[in-house]
């Protein structure tokens, strides 16, 4: 094996470990999700929150995009937005999104609103996309190699939704079925691109922290959920109360 293809290798490792020690598939909110723990309400919390974060994923690319002068790497990246936002063609990633908070039994000009966003949810969200407008090109694509670990989690998602609440009908839960396919292919480009351009020990270390920062921001998530309406249940000010925007 040449030195660059070892080196290579070694940083795809070092990258798939930190997505086994710290990816949030591992915190207690999604395994209490997915075996069916969670009330109604707890499930439109997430709804709730969680669409902020696929509010802003376009807006981080459109960032990033803006600072890209490779046309090559543009065009690459372009479709993400696609992804989200639709197409002429096709309903996008943030319809769907909205879909199931209709299922979930919330207004979808409510969710839409971010109005009941968690504070710290609109923090750590802010974070990323602040993150990929400031940071170097390495390390706002390294960012976004959370996905790696994403098909496992959307699969256990679906199972586990499916299994356990009634609401989870095959049209409500869609939006998880599309990332299937999207998330392989952006990520499979987005790892690639990291493998070549992370070539000294400072920009493989880059690319590592890069990817650590994002798992903090998919976690903060989830902890942020768990405290306002898990455990203690202390809705922080400005955040949803469980009767605001329910259609049912
Ligand atoms: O449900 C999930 O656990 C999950 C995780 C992630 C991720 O790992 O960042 C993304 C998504 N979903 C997702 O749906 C999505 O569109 C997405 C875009 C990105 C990104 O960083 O560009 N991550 C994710």
């Amino acid at each position: 094996m040449s030195e660059a293809v070892s080196e290579r290798t070694c940083l795809e490792t070092r990258l798939r470990q930190i997505g086994r020690e710290r990816y949030h598939d591992k915190h207690p909110f999604h395994q209490m999700l997915h075996s069916g723990g969670c009330t109604m309400d707890q499930v439109r919390a997430w709804v709730i929150n969680r669409y902020y974060y696929q509010s802003r994923i376009p807006m981080k690319d459109a960032a990033f995009l803006s600072r890209v002068d490779d046309p090559m790497l543009r065009r690459a990246w372009r479709s993400r937005i696609g992804d989200h936002d639709g197409t002429a063609e096709q309903e996008g990633g943030i319809v769907r999104w909205l879909k199931l908070a209709e299922a979930v039994g919330l207004d979808p000009a409510y969710v839409a609103s971010t109005r009941g966003v968690i504070p710290a949810v609109r923090f750590a969200v802010d974070a990323y996309v602040r993150y990929v407008r400031e940071q170097s090109l390495l390390q706002a694509i390294a960012s976004s190699l959370t996905e790696l670990f994403a098909p496992s989690i959307h699969k256990q998602r679906i199972a586990g939704l499916l299994e356990h609440y009634a609401f989870a009908t095959p049209a409500a839960i869609d939006y998880f079925r599309h990332r299937l396919e999207e998330a392989p292919r952006d990520v499979a480009f987005a790892l690639q691109w990291v493998l070549e351009h992370a070539n000294t020990p400072a920009e493989q270390d880059a690319a590592i922290a890069a990817l650590v920062f994002k798992m903090d921001v998919l976690w903060a998530q989830l902890d942020a959920i768990w405290g306002g309406y898990i455990d203690p249940g202390h809705i922080p000010p400005g955040a949803w109360q469980p009767s605001e925007g329910v259609i049912l």
